[in-house]
């Protein structure tokens, strides 16, 4: 992952959110690693004003940082949310402080994760890459198909959705809403899904949801799982245009949605305790990333915010804006999988 670019406050532990005043809080005992989404954090903080990002403050999952337009913002919510039991992030009780932003030359690349180029070498269950899926040509009409097409605009990239619209306020999509089929320049991607080494035949017939997302040149996407009440097991992104790094976590023995720990009783969990695995993955311009059982159930995807990557000791710069198309079927009943420790229809927070 990038290092964030905004730390801890000097002076360390003591409540109080002491320390100088800025637009930027640093807050512990909430993330990934307990089941709160930075959409969900973005969505509680946003309630004392413009929240311009949130972002891992370090590798434990359970501690974001939270950037606010303005220090007053800042100043509110941390006198309302600090050492209190907040209702809205499952009754987790937050440490918030001001946060201190880090010189740039701190910002490190890739953070000594190593990345691989082959899926097969990050060992994670149900992770598969192909190189080379469509070609330069075919990429070339895809862009221009798209770039024919309105764009939605979210805070940092595009979006484009079909079949079925993805809400980034509830990480689902309105099952009873359906949009029309999948566009008809996208069929020959479904057809050669269909013979995707080691997948059922008729596993592309049944994609019925498209999302689109552009990036510009060193944008990245938060850690998240793809929510299992909403979508099926498989999962394929083709990327276009540019390449990227996607960073694969899992967090071992941790708190996921866990009711003994997830601070309903008011307790500080210690995130310290959860093992956090790290893998990285290079996602060549026309390759095929597909998802499915332990890699799209267990693992959270995550895109590092970076204009330069480091790939088998080689700088590979993101020097043009990367297209992703992210094929997906829509669930219509609630998710059985084996991974119920992070999934949203066998978990239930209170
Ligand atoms: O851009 C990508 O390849 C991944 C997109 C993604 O993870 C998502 O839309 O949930
Ligand atoms: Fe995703």
């Amino acid at each position: 992952m990038g290092l964030p670019r905004f730390g801890r406050p000097n002076g360390g532990g003591g409540g109080g959110g002491g320390g100088e005043s800025s637009p930027n809080l640093y807050v512990a005992n909430c993330g990934p690693a307990v089941g709160i989404s930075h959409d969900e954090i973005r969505s509680v903080f946003g309630g004392f004003g413009p929240v311009r990002g949130v972002h891992a403050a370090d590798d434990s999952g359970a501690r974001v940082v939270v950037c606010f337009d303005g220090e007053a913002s800042a100043r509110a919510a941390l006198e309302a949310l600090n050492g209190r039991p907040c209702p809205d992030l499952g009754g987790r009780s937050l440490h918030v402080r001001y946060s201190v932003e880090r010189p740039a030359c701190q910002a490190n690349v890739n953070d000594s994760l190593p990345v691989h180029t082959h899926a097969s070498e990050l060992e994670i269950p149900g992770l598969y890459l192909l190189h080379d899926f469509i070609s330069p040509g075919e990429e070339k009409e895809l862009l221009a198909a798209v770039d024919d097409r309105p764009w939605n605009s979210l805070a940092k990239r595009r979006v484009q959705h079909y079949g079925y619209e993805f809400r980034y306020d509830t990480r689902n999509v309105d099952a009873n809403r359906h949009l029309g089929e999948l566009p008809s320049f996208v069929s020959f991607i479904l057809e050669r899904i269909s013979s995707f080494p080691g997948l059922p035949c008729a596993s592309n017939s049944s994609l019925d949801q498209l999302t689109v997302n552009e990036y510009p040149v060193g944008v990245g996407l938060s850690p998240h799982i793809d929510t299992h009440s909403a979508f099926e097991d498989l999962i394929f992104s083709l990327s276009l245009a540019g390449p990227c790094i996607m960073e694969f976590r899992r967090y071992l023995g941790g708190a996921w949605l866990h009711k003994d720990v997830s601070g309903i009783d008011g307790n500080v969990d210690s995130p310290e305790n959860s093992k956090l695995l790290r893998k990285a993955i290079h996602l060549p311009p026309r390759s095929m990333l597909l998802l499915s059982a332990e890699a799209r159930y267990a693992w959270h995807h995550y895109i590092p915010h970076h204009k330069i990557d480091i790939v088998m000791d080689k700088v590979i710069k993101r020097s043009s804006r990367r297209v992703s198309f992210t094929f997906r079927k829509v669930r219509t009943g609630p998710c059985k999988c084996e991974f119920p420790l992070y999934c949203d229809s066998q978990s239930k927070r209170d």
